[in-house]
């Protein structure tokens, strides 16, 4: 049975899909940014939490792109025009953050600057509610988050029709409690509430889980593959948004969430097998970033709903 087999037959996905073929021009598309990205070095700024802030700029030098990370809203002011993108991640917040974030997002959106924002444990504190409720009238070129974060950014920003509220369990941490294909139209109506504020038009969610989806508000885009491993090690998620940016600095929204998120199915199932328990796993998937190549990435399973 086939991978698009499999899941219509299973409760993974609710609606039927179709795989996108080989000579689909996605598929070019996506080798040739994967191939930008190592001829470019792109760079992508971070303001990102700490517990994964490492992982974040090894995985975007791994990816082929270049890392610099800061706190400080005039350090990523005065970078943003040279970046390619900025990538925001909430996942731990301090007093100031409230304040910085509202002056970089403010900054980023009047400059028409491309950002990726990973909303980590969204709808778990006043504080990070706060931040991220601002974010809506300063918003980002990309969401990439699990799916919990996408149905609370949701809620949050007030995007549900008054009769389709989605039932979900709410956040309970960092990790998911809800699961991808519960959060299909609440990443259909973020993604389509981004382009309609973005300056090209075009925005994308990246819904993330044991099957991804990625979305810019009218084709959802399902990334079957992966491994279980990656939530055994922790920056997967954030790492990924950092990624993200990376490839958003030399492509559409769409085309870099999608290479991005079908880069990291190919090298975390190369780094399950070369693996022996999450440490080495660590290891073995920055290495496999940097060995997969941008035929590699594009041939990675790929369905259309
Ligand atoms: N059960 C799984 N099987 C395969 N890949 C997975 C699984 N869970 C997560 N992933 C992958 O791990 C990466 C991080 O996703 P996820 O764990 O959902 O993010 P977060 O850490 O933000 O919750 C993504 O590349 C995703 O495809
Ligand atoms: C454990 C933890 N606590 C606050 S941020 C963070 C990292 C979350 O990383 P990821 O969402 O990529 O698993
Ligand atoms: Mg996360």
């Amino acid at each position: 049975m086939s991978t698009v087999d499999n899941l219509n037959n299973s409760n993974e996905s609710s609606v039927s899909l179709r795989e996108v073929g080989a000579d689909d021009p996605i598929r070019e598309q996506i080798r040739q940014v994967a191939t930008a990205v190592r001829e470019q070095t792109p760079l992508a700024q971070s303001f990102t939490n700490f517990v994964t802030i490492n992982l974040v700029a090894n995985a975007q030098l791994a990816a082929g792109g270049t890392a610099a990370m800061s706190f400080l809203p005039n350090d990523i002011t005065s970078l943003a025009e040279q970046c390619g993108a900025t990538y925001i991640n909430v996942g731990t917040l301090l007093p100031f953050y409230r304040d910085a974030l509202q002056e970089i997002s403010e900054h980023l959106s009047r400059h028409q600057c491309q950002w990726v924002l990973d909303p980590v444990a969204a709808g778990i504190g006043v504080a990070r509610t706060e931040i991220l409720k601002g974010f809506k009238d300063y918003p980002p070129t990309i969401v990439r988050s699990n799916a919990s974060e996408a149905l609370a950014l949701h809620d949050m920003w007030d995007l549900a029709e008054e009769d389709s509220s989605e039932e979900h369990q709410g956040p309970a941490g960092v990790e998911s409690v809800d699961s991808v294909d519960q959060a299909i139209g609440a990443a259909k109506d973020i993604a389509n509430y981004l382009a309609q504020h973005s300056p090209t038009h075009t925005a994308a969610v990246a819904v993330s889980g044991a099957v991804d989806l990625v979305t810019d508000g009218k084709r959802v885009f399902r990334l079957p593959g992966g491994s279980a491993m990656m939530t055994k090690i922790t920056g997967a998620g954030c790492s990924l948004g950092g990624v993200t940016a990376t490839y958003l600095a030399v492509a559409d929204p769409l085309v870099a969430a999608l290479s991005a998120s079908m880069l990291y199915n190919v090298a975390s199932q190369i780094a399950q097998r070369h693996s022996h328990g999450p440490g080495s796993f660590q290891v073995e998937f920055l290495d496999a970033l940097w060995n997969v190549t941008p035929e590699e990435i594009a041939a990675a399973p790929l369905l259309l709903a």
